[in-house]
């Protein structure tokens, strides 16, 4: 009988503390659609001066933060967006830019940094004297840390030269910062610092930061005001918000400072995981909370197979294709579950039963 969870699909699945579960239950609250949850004016408070922007608004899911971006960006017929051919605004947020925003995607291919070369973004951008038969472009979207590229952080050089571009082509740039506190945290540099050149952001409260719901989207006060528009546009706009709130201004106090930990859990995962025959995980380029291995053709195993293994053994993991396993740390994955981790991954590609004997 399994008695033990080791949850690593997403830093998406962690449950909320106890200190969160308190806040939610003693939060003080408003109709935050008719005027401004109290609870829900402090996170926005805070979470404006952390990022350096004029103003913050609370929603739902990191997915409707970078829609009501991009929207709010590119508000007129025939607007395009230069992105990431591997981004999650591209891949993973079911095409809302378009079905819903009627937004063009301009799509630019992702480095494995998680960059996208900036003379391809700038050849990327449409000659305004095409306009009879081209989109127009408005906006450039980035993503740090980079998720599909293995959690890995754009530097802040890259960011404001980017940054730079947009202006000398009068365009906007959004950074979908899901993971932006790990950026932080892996780089050694403040998020407002990491933010400072783009004109929006979304921010997840509910990855890293555990945080049971919702993301933050920042900027200036006039896109925030727009912002709100859509929200509710969106359905998005609720009521006693700060049950939520509560628990996401106890996430930042609480865990931001964990989230080192949590990049150092994945180091010694990816560095573990590399020894064992049968895997291939290039370790050394773990940044943050998120890496992928790959499963060797001589191996046993497919991803299916070892899946359903370790699931025997309380480990779930995210498969990314036959032979590819995403693996991806949070604050509630301790340090023995790490080693109880490996010890599973070692008897399952190996054969050789662990200290627990499995
Ligand atoms: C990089 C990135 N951006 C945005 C999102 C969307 O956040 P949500 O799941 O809250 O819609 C996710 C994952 O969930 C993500 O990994
Ligand atoms: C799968 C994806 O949508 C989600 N953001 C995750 O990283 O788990």
């Amino acid at each position: 009988m399994v008695t033990r969870t080791v949850d690593l699909r997403s830093d998406t699945v962690t449950k909320p503390t106890e200190t969160m579960r308190a806040a939610m239950a003693t939060a003080d609250v408003d109709d935050d659609v008719l005027c401004h949850d109290p609870t829900a004016l402090r996170l926005e408070t805070e979470m404006a001066r952390i990022t350096g922007k004029e103003a913050a608004l609370f929603v739902p899911s990191g997915t409707m933060g970078n829609l009501i971006s991009v929207l709010v960006h590119c508000d007129i017929r025939g607007s395009e967006v230069v992105l990431g051919n591997n981004s999650h605004i591209h891949i993973y947020e079911n095409g809302g830019i378009s079905t819903i925003g009627g937004v063009h995607p301009r799509t630019v291919k992702n480095n494995e940094d998680g960059t996208m070369d900036i003379d391809l973004i700038e050849a990327a951008i449409r000659d305004p004297r095409g306009a009879l038969v081209y989109p127009i472009t408005r906006l450039i979207c980035l993503e740090n840390t980079h998720a599909n590229s293995g959690g890995k952080c754009l530097s802040v050089e890259y960011t404001d030269q980017v940054g730079e571009l947009a202006k000398k082509h009068g365009l906007k740039l959004h950074i979908d910062g899901a993971r932006i506190f790990n950026a932080s945290v892996a780089l050694g540099i403040p998020v407002h610092r990491l933010l400072q050149a783009a004109d929006s952001a979304s921010i997840c409260l509910s990855k890293g930061l555990g945080a049971p719901v919702g993301s933050v989207i920042v900027g200036s006060n006039s896109f925030i005001a727009k912002a709100k528009i859509l929200r509710k546009t969106l359905g998005g706009g609720m009521r006693q918000v700060g049950i939520l709130c509560a628990a996401a201004i106890v996430a930042i106090q609480e865990n931001v400072g964990k989230l080192e930990g949590d990049h150092k859990n994945a180091k010694v995962l990816a560095e573990g995981l590399n020894k064992i025959k049968g895997i291939r995980v290039d370790a050394a380029s773990v940044e943050t909370n998120i890496f992928y291995f790959d499963i060797e053709e001589s191996s046993k195993h497919t991803a299916e197979s070892l899946s359903k293994y370790l699931q025997q053994r309380g480990i779930l993991v995210m498969l990314e294709g036959p032979s590819r396993v995403r693996i991806v740390l949070h604050h509630q994955i301790s340090e023995s579950d790490v080693q109880y981790t490996l010890s599973c991954f070692q008897q399952a590609l190996t054969g050789v039963p662990d200290q627990n004997g499995i």
